[in-house]
């Protein structure tokens, strides 16, 4: 199966720029393309992860990813698809929080000049001058366009600061300033991030009268329509400190019958058609389906010898 298609039989595909080129490109192999990961927290959690195997099932198909670190963004926040105002953090606690993403993103994604690379946005958005970046980047926003946008319709009823407002500029020129130094052509996201990143492809046309791409990727909902990787104790993190592998592992024991398969399908890398098979499956077969999906996530974020113990516990347990 063509990546492409692959891609769209796992249920990961929700919006893009051209549906022909988009599917050309990343078949062949061509694309350098960017996810770009704000240090909000000190571990990232499974929201993340579904845009890392994402990464990686592009990379392993010959495309070259560019991890881009929120270091700069960071400074900013992104008021996307939130209602909440973020808490501006601190130089150091974002510092330290790309630190901590950049040494989980190092266990999935392997890095090096023509496989993968690895930026954060600090190096160069803190330089920025403030005139300039108006002049030459400013211009080419409308305001009345932004305020439109999917992302912050909630936000408009709270409130939006002019420092958030700035948000799409900021991941906007990051898009520009990847296509210049390193020939990036498509940017990938969470659905949630449609609109900046079209902001960046449009920023690039009327600067560079270049024609880029923009994808998302379907956000991890339950069959609910609730966002998933969220527990009683708060998010579902990759860190073992924060997240314990047998904590990990249960929750995905635990999922409903009817997200067992869509989990699969978007988070493993189990063969599609394998997976379709396994849709045959129902009553107690079902609980396999999920020992599978805890056993092959735990593996994955946390290694075979803890997904092994994580098993053997959960098994003791019932
Ligand atoms: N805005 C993205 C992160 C991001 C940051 C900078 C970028 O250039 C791209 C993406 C998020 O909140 O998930």
């Amino acid at each position: 199966m063509k990546l492409y298609d692959e891609l769209e039989a796992r249920g990961l595909i929700a919006q893009m720029t051209d549906e022909v080129a988009i599917p050309d490109i990343i078949n062949k192999g061509e694309a350098t393309f960017y996810i770009g990961f704000d240090p909000t927290a000190d571990s990232l959690h499974v929201g993340h992860f579904v845009a890392l195997c994402l990464m990686k099932r592009l990379q392993l198909a010959g495309n070259k990813p560019i991890v881009l670190l929120g270091g700069g963004t960071g400074y900013v926040g992104d008021p996307s698809g939130r209602t909440d105002l973020r808490s501006v953090m601190e130089p150091e606690t974002i510092q330290y929080h790309c630190r901590c993403f950049q040494h989980q993103i190092e266990k999935f994604i392997e890095f090096g000049e023509d496989k993968a690379l690895l930026v954060n946005n600090v190096d160069w958005l803190l330089d920025l001058n403030y005139i300039d970046l108006l002049r030459e980047v400013g211009t080419h926003f409308s305001v009345n366009h932004m305020l439109r946008a999917e992302c912050y319709k909630q936000r408009l009823e709270q409130g939006l600061s002019f420092l958030e407002l700035n948000y799409m500029m900021m991941q906007s020129f990051d898009f520009f300033y990847l296509y210049k130094h390193y020939g990036c052509n498509m940017q990938f996201g969470g659905d949630d991030q449609w609109s900046n990143m079209l902001g960046g492809r449009e920023l690039i046309r009327r600067k560079l009268g270049v024609n880029t791409y923009a994808m998302t990727n379907t956000l991890l909902m339950n069959s609910a329509g609730v966002k998933m990787g969220k527990t009683a104790k708060g998010a579902v993190w990759l860190d073992p400190e924060k997240t314990s592998p047998s904590e990990f592992y249960q929750y995905w024991r635990r999922v409903e019958d009817q997200d067992v398969f869509m989990c699969l399908r978007m988070l493993t890398f189990i063969p599609v058609e394998t997976i379709r098979e396994m849709e045959e499956w129902q009553g107690k077969q079902l609980d396999r389906a999920k020992e599978i999906l805890a056993f092959e996530l735990t593996k994955m974020v946390h290694g075979d010898i803890n997904a092994e113990k994580a098993q053997h516990m959960a098994d003791s347990l019932l």
